[in-house]
Order: structure tokens, then sequence, then C-alpha cells
């Protein structure tokens, strides 16, 4: 459904998608993740066809999205960072208009039900909560009924309740109609619950593009262990496992960091020197370490340099 081979992107002489290469499959739900400025906003926008690559390939539906405005207009729901409406256009009035602009909408009586828009249809724009304003970008991106979705910061400034309900909604159209998702997030736990894969960009390239456990698996090799040894113990026994990478001691408690099958060796170590571990922790690597790991916790937006050159940018 989208096919995205070496793309480049510069500004000026700023690359800001550097050989970026993915796809996304019909039901697959891709994730983008990556610091401020790591050119995800950049890359979606390419692939929705708003944007023309300096270098590579973009194919969606099997064409590119720039020459072939026509099947990307009609193939492609876009929710944008920065979208917004008149501010006196109601709910369903805005989700007619854009359902007349494409030839089988989804029934728009169905779009306010599942997405729980149906007590705000006649509310117009301006008083809509955050929440709803998104939720009703979703519906817009989704109202001609297209087979691929690209989702930029669905969810933020949303409350975990409503963030979660518009995770569900993704799942259901994802499900229901094998629509390709391409998501731009900031939120670990959301790509652990939504995406089936997701690639994390740092300063413009993929540096790792993975299912969520296998990106953690990749990250983590590294798991720690707590606990309060019941008797003195000497940390050199601890030190010679070769699971063990480093032993520290603060305040009684002993943390030991580690590969392999570190649980395992450090229990049978204490089980010899007759100590009980007490208050054990066993601390998992989680997706969060995994991004901040795989992007050497780096920032891309290094200085504020944003200008404000967007070539005609729609949402
Ligand atoms: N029109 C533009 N002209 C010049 N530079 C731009 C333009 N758009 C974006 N940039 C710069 O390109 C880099 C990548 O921006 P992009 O918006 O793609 O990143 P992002 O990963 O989506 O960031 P964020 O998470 O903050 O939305 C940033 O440093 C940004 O300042």
């Amino acid at each position: 459904m989208i096919d995205v081979q070496h793309l480049t992107k510069r500004y000026g002489e700023r690359t800001v998608v550097d050989d970026v290469s993915f796809t996304v499959e019909e039901g697959e739900v891709l994730g983008l993740l990556g610091h401020n400025g790591a050119g995800k906003t950049t890359t979606v926008e390419c692939v929705a066809g708003l944007r023309s690559p300096d270098a590579g390939t973009v194919r969606v539906l099997g064409v590119d999205p720039v020459a072939r405005r026509d099947v990307a207009r009609l193939g492609i729901g876009v929710q944008l960072q920065q979208s917004t409406l008149p501010d006196r256009m109601r709910v369903e009035e805005a989700l007619r208009l854009f359902a007349s602009f494409y030839p089988c909408p989804v029934p728009v009586a169905d779009l306010l039900e599942s997405l729980g828009l149906a007590e705000h249809r006649a509310k117009p724009y301006r008083v809509l909560s955050g929440g709803l304003k998104q939720r009703l970008s979703f519906a817009l991106a989704l109202v001609g009924a297209p087979r691929i979705a690209v989702l930029d910061e669905l969810t933020t400034g949303l409350d975990p309740q409503a963030r979660r309900d518009v995770w569900q909604q993704v799942r259901d159209v994802v499900r229901g109609r094998g629509v390709a998702v391409l998501l731009v997030t900031h939120f670990m736990e959301e790509a652990e619950r939504l995406c089936d894969r997701a690639a994390i960009l740092s300063a413009g390239r993929v540096v790792a593009l993975d299912t969520p456990a296998g990106l953690v698996e990749r990250a983590a090799g590294e798991q720690s262990l707590r606990f309060s040894p019941s008797a003195p113990l000497d940390p050199a026994v601890l030190r010679a496992l070769p699971e063990v990478t480093s032993v520290t001691e603060t305040a009684g408690t002993v943390h030991v960091a580690g590969r392999g099958e570190l649980v395992h060796a450090v229990m049978s170590v204490l089980a010899r020197e007759g100590v009980v571990a007490r208050g054990l922790r066993i601390e998992q690597t989680t997706l969060d370490d995994a991004y901040l790991a795989l992007t050497g916790g780096a920032q891309d937006d290094r200085a504020d340099d944003r200008h404000d050159d967007r070539e005609g940018v729609r949402s």
C-alpha cells in the first residue's frame, strides 16, 4: 500500500529526511517515532504527496502520489498536525462537505456514530474541546473511505481515556476495512499498543524498524536486578559472572545489570552464598528505554530554526 525507498528531502542545505525506506501493508499500522525535528512530518507529507522528494521514491497504491494527485487524494486519508476548520462550521456540516469530495464516501451518520460525534453533530468547530477536534479530524481523514490513513500525532493533547478511545477506533478501522495506517507518534505506549511495526527516526534516518517487541529486544540486551542482601555480599562474586556487566551498591541496595540469563545466574550465586535477595525487583527494558538507546537520547531540533516556507501544505 505504501512503499518508500531511499527517500531524501532537503530544506536548503539541510537534509532533514535521509535515505528513509519502509513499507506499509494492507491492514498494518506502522508507527514513525522520533524526537522533535527528526523528520517524521516531512516523511508523511511526502507519502501524502504534499511534498516532492529530492531523491528516492514514494509509491502509494502503486503510484507516485505527487504525479498522481488524483489517486493520492482519493486513496489517502490525511490527518495532519495543524489542521483547522472555519470557526462556525458545524461537525456534521464539515463531514458532509468533505464527503462530497469523494465518489464513495463512508455514510456520515455511521462515522458520527462510530467516532462518538453524534451528540456533537450540531456544534460549531470553535466550541469543540481538543479531544473532539482530534476526533473530528480523524473522521475527516476517514470520510472518503481511504485505503490508506496518514495520521500525524493523532492523540497528542488527549486525556488518557480519550486516547484509548481513539486507539480503539483506529483498530476498528484497520480490522474492519483493512486500511493501511502510517502513524506519527511521540507516545511509546501508543506505539506498543497500536503499531504492528515501528520505525525510529533520528536526525532524518531510520535507526531501527521492527515490531515494538523486537525494538525492545534489540536495544535491551541489558536487564537489571535490585535487592537488599540479607547478609553481607562480596560484589566480586557477582562481577565474576559472565552475565553481569556492572554491580553497584547504594544505601544497602545492590543493583546488578547484565545480559542473557542474568536472573538465574545471580540467584544461583546468592543461593550458594546463603544470601536472600530481599525486596527483589527485576527491571525489564521498555520501549521507552529502547527508544532512548536507539536514538542515543539525542535531540534533533538542536536549533529552533524552522522556517515557514512550507510548500502550500494542506490538511
Ligand atoms: N518548510 C520547512 N522549511 C525549512 N525547514 C523545515 C521545514 N519544515 C520542517 N523543517 C525542519 O525540518 C526538520 C524536520 O521537521 P519535521 O517537521 O519533519 O520533524 P518532526 O519529526 O515531524 O518533528 P515534530 O515531532 O516536532 O513534529 C526540523 O528541523 C524542521 O525545523
